[in-house]
């Protein structure tokens, strides 16, 4: 059978990994480090790691609050939103993710976007 994308990534250190890559590129950018001005880092990275596990087919059941929950109040625009993308492509091609695979993991994180976006 095929590989998950969990597994194409590196399975757990792969993503672990990537998520560290990832909060690096956030705690560079002057726009959008101000969204986690009040947030638990460590929370963030643990609760993103599991959702992105579950996601990419990997052995995890996210059972944190809902996206919505969480971004609900924040405002995300659109143009953040796509800057949070390109953070993430970032780290990706850091990590040394073949593109085909970075396309294959957009476009499990792009449909929920209108569950982070504007609320
Ligand atoms: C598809 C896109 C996104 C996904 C899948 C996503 C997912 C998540 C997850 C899983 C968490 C941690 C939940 C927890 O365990 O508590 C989280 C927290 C957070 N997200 Fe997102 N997110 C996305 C986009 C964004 C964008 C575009 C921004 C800002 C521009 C953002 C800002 C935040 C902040 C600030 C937190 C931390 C909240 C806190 O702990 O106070 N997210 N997100």
């Amino acid at each position: 059978s095929q590989p998950t994308l969990y597994q194409q990534i590196g399975g757990q250190a792969g993503l672990e990994r990537l998520v560290d890559l990832f909060i690096n590129q956030i705690g560079r950018d002057k726009t959008i480090l101000p969204y986690f001005a009040k947030a638990n880092v460590s929370h963030f990275r643990q609760g993103f790691i599991t959702h992105l596990c579950d996601t990419l087919d990997g052995p995890c059941d996210y059972q944190g609050d809902s996206m919505v929950q969480i971004h609900t109040g924040m405002q995300i625009t659109e143009a953040d939103f796509n800057r949070v993308v390109e953070l993430l492509i970032n780290a990706m091609t850091e990590a040394g993710i073949a593109h085909t695979t970075q396309n294959q993991i957009l476009a499990r994180l792009a449909p929920l976007r209108g569950e982070v976006i504007k609320i």
